[in-house]
């Protein structure tokens, strides 16, 4: 599919916009179907633009935020994309949206996993926001370089649904939206920041090879266009 780059001058400003596009997107969903959804990422990215987007006057009751990808473990450790969400989204205007965790106390990550995946089918398809972000190895979501379920996380024949990922760059074992969940979303984001993620990003664009840089299959294979924000 296509992409397209938004450049803006410093965080602060792609921060307002892209919270304002989101705010946008999820009001319109809420107009047409009563109920809006939005997976976002983790990382230390997404920080400003979480806390601008907490800010925007929607009819949050009516949003369930989730997440992209999350690490198996707690909301109250440190490395929770859930704890994160909580602190910089889940507050202002945004406190009264639903949150969908992907992470439950379940004996396993698969079984976590499962239960994510049921959670979610309750959930109208597509997406109406999914906000990706991408790490200096060409990961995104958690599609790792290496990953030990890389391969049917970016199989676009499998349905959508939450799946466990583990990979040397990842830590923690990782629970994962399937590309096949994320790449229709009726606004496809990809938010990077920094000099560095920008060459990672123009590597990207200029191969195919999706095991080495996962980032490709949005790239190249989203059904919907994606909307690339980066700021120096
Ligand atoms: O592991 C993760 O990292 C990526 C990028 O994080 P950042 O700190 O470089 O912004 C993130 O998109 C993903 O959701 C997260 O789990």
């Amino acid at each position: 599919m296509t992409s397209k780059e938004n450049t803006f001058e410093n965080g602060a400003a792609l921060a307002t916009t892209l919270a304002a596009t989101v705010a946008a997107a999820l009001s319109a969903a809420v107009a047409a179907r009563g109920e809006a959804s939005i997976a976002v990422s983790g990382g230390s990215t997404p920080k400003a633009f979480f806390d601008a987007l907490s800010r925007e006057a929607l009819d949050w009751e009516k949003v369930t935020v989730t997440l992209v990808d999350e690490r198996f473990v707690p909301a109250d450790n440190p490395r929770s994309n859930h704890l994160l969400v909580a602190t910089h989204l889940l507050k202002n205007a945004a406190a009264k949206a639903r949150f969908l965790p992907l992470f439950s106390a379940a004996d396993s990550a698969e079984e976590a996993a499962e239960r994510a995946t049921e959670a979610a089918a309750a959930l109208a398809q597509p997406f109406d926001v999914v906000v990706l972000g991408m790490g200096n190895d060409g990961h995104t979501a958690s599609f790792f370089p290496g990953g030990n379920h890389l391969a049917e996380a970016l199989d676009l024949s499998l349905p959508r649904r939450v799946m466990t990922m583990e990979a040397e760059g990842a830590g923690e074992t990782r629970l994962t939206f399937s590309f096949s969940g994320l790449q229709d979303a009726r606004l496809l984001v990809l938010h990077i920041e920094g000099a560095e993620k920008k060459a990672v990003l123009d590597k990207a664009l200029a191969g195919k090879d999706e095991a080495e840089m996962p980032v490709r299959a949005v790239l190249n294979r989203a059904a919907s266009p994606v909307e690339i924000y980066w700021a120096p």
